[in-house]
C-alpha cells in the first residue's frame, strides 16, 4: 500500500460568482522511502495540492490518505516545512526544537528529549548555533532549524513547501544537498513542492509537473535515474540529466501553452501616417502639423491570450 495516496480530488475557492477552481482530478501515489518532487508555476495550486496532505485543505470531492487512513486535519505524522521558518522569535535554536519534541513525546524522559533534540541539530550542522535566537541566524541557518524542528516530531513522511526559495542560490544548493543526504541517511519519505526544474531534478526519484489548464491537474511522472550521491556540478554535463531537463521543461511549457486561450478580437484603428520625428530644427518642431489621418479607418485583427 503507498503511504500517501490522493485519488480523484479536485479543489476551488469562492462562493458563487467569485469561485475559482484551482485543481482538478489529482491522482498521487507515494511509496514509503521515497522522494518525490512536483514542480509547477507560480500560482498553479502547488500549496493547495501539498495542502490536501498536510490536512490544511479539504478536497471538494475525491480523497486524500495516509497510510490508507482518510486525512481529516494536520496530524504529527505529516511534518510540513514552509518557505517562512515559522520559528518562536524569544526561543533559542534547542528550544525552538525541544518545543515540538516535548510535544509529540510527551513520556519520553528530560534526558531522552534532549538526546533527541541534539540529535537533530547536528545533523543539520547547528551544534555551534544551539543557543542563539532565531533573529541572530541567516536565512539558511533558520530554514535548517525547520527541518530539523519537523525531523525531530519523527514524521511518517516530511512535506517541503519551496521550503529553499527565500534563499539565495549558493545556500540554496548547500541545503538541498544536506536534505538529500538526511533523507538518504534516515529513509524518509520526502514531497517536495517547488517551481524549480533543476532542483526538482536533483532532487527526486520521480518528478511530477503540476500542468497549469485550468484547472489545474498533475502530467506524466518523470522517473530521474540518476545515480546518487548526485553531484551538482558534473550533473551540468551528464546527457541523461541534460535530457530530462528538457523533458520536464517542455511538458510544462507545452501545457502553459495550450492553455492560452486564444480569441480574434476585430478592432477598429485609426489609419495614421506616423510623425516625422527627424525633425532637429526647433522652428520646425514647434510648426509641426501632426500626425496625419492618411484615409479611412482601417480594421486590424488582434489575437488576445487569456
Ligand atoms: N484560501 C484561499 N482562498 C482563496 N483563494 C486561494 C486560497 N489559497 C490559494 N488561493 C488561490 O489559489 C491559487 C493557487 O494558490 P496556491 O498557493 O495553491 O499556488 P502556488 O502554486 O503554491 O503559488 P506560489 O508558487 O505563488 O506559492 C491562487 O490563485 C491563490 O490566490
Amino acid at each position: 500500500m503507498p503511504l500517501i495516496e490522493i485519488k480523484g480530488a479536485s479543489k476551488g475557492y469562492g462562493g458563487k460568482g467569485s469561485r475559482s477552481e484551482i485543481l482538478k482530478d489529482i491522482n498521487l501515489s507515494i511509496e514509503q522511502g521515497e522522494f518525490v518532487v512536483i514542480v509547477g508555476y507560480s500560482g498553479s495550486g502547488k500549496s493547495t495540492l501539498i495542502n490536501l496532505i498536510s490536512g490544511l485543505v479539504k478536497p471538494d470531492s475525491g480523497v486524500a490518505t495516509i497510510a490508507g487512513e482518510t486525512i481529516t486535519g494536520p496530524g504529527p505524522d505529516r511534518g510540513l516545512v514552509f518557505q517562512n521558518y515559522s520559528l518562536l522569535p524569544w526561543l533559542t535554536v534547542e528550544e525552538n526544537i525541544a518545543l515540538a519534541v516535548d510535544e509529540v513525546f510527551k513520556d519520553w524522559t528530560p534526558e531522552q528529549r534532549k538526546e533527541h533534540v541534539n540529535k537533530f541539530i547536528t545533523m543539520v550542522k547547528l551544534g555551534h548555533a544551539s543557543h542563539k535566537l532565531p533573529k541572530e541566524l541567516s536565512g539558511g541557518m533558520r530554514q535548517r532549524v525547520s527541518v530539523a524542528r519537523t525531523l525531530a516530531m519523527n514524521p511518517k513522511v516530511l512535506l517541503l513547501d519551496e521550503p529553499l526559495s527565500a534563499l539565495d542560490a549558493l545556500t540554496r544548493a548547500q541545503i538541498q544537498d544536506e536534505i538529500s543526504e538526511i533523507w538518504r541517511e534516515n529513509l524518509t519519505t520526502v514531497l517536495w513542492i517547488t517551481n524549480d526544474p533543476d532542483e526538482a531534478l536533483l532532487l527526486a526519484d520521480r518528478v511530477i509537473p503540476l500542468l497549469p489548464t485550468a484547472p489545474a491537474t498533475l502530467g506524466e511522472p518523470i522517473l530521474v535515474d540518476l545515480e546518487r550521491p548526485r553531484d551538482r556540478r558534473t550533473l551540468n554535463h551528464d546527457p541523461k540529466f541534460k535530457k530530462l531537463r528538457s523533458q520536464l521543461i517542455g511538458t510544462l511549457l507545452d501545457a502553459k501553452g495550450r492553455n492560452k486561450v486564444k480569441s480574434a478580437v476585430h478592432v477598429t484603428l485609426p489609419d495614421i501616417l506616423p510623425e516625422d520625428l527627424t525633425t532637429v530644427n526647433s522652428l520646425q518642431f514647434l510648426n509641426r502639423s501632426g500626425p496625419k489621418r492618411r484615409g479611412d479607418n482601417k480594421r486590424e485583427e488582434v489575437e488576445v491570450a487569456a
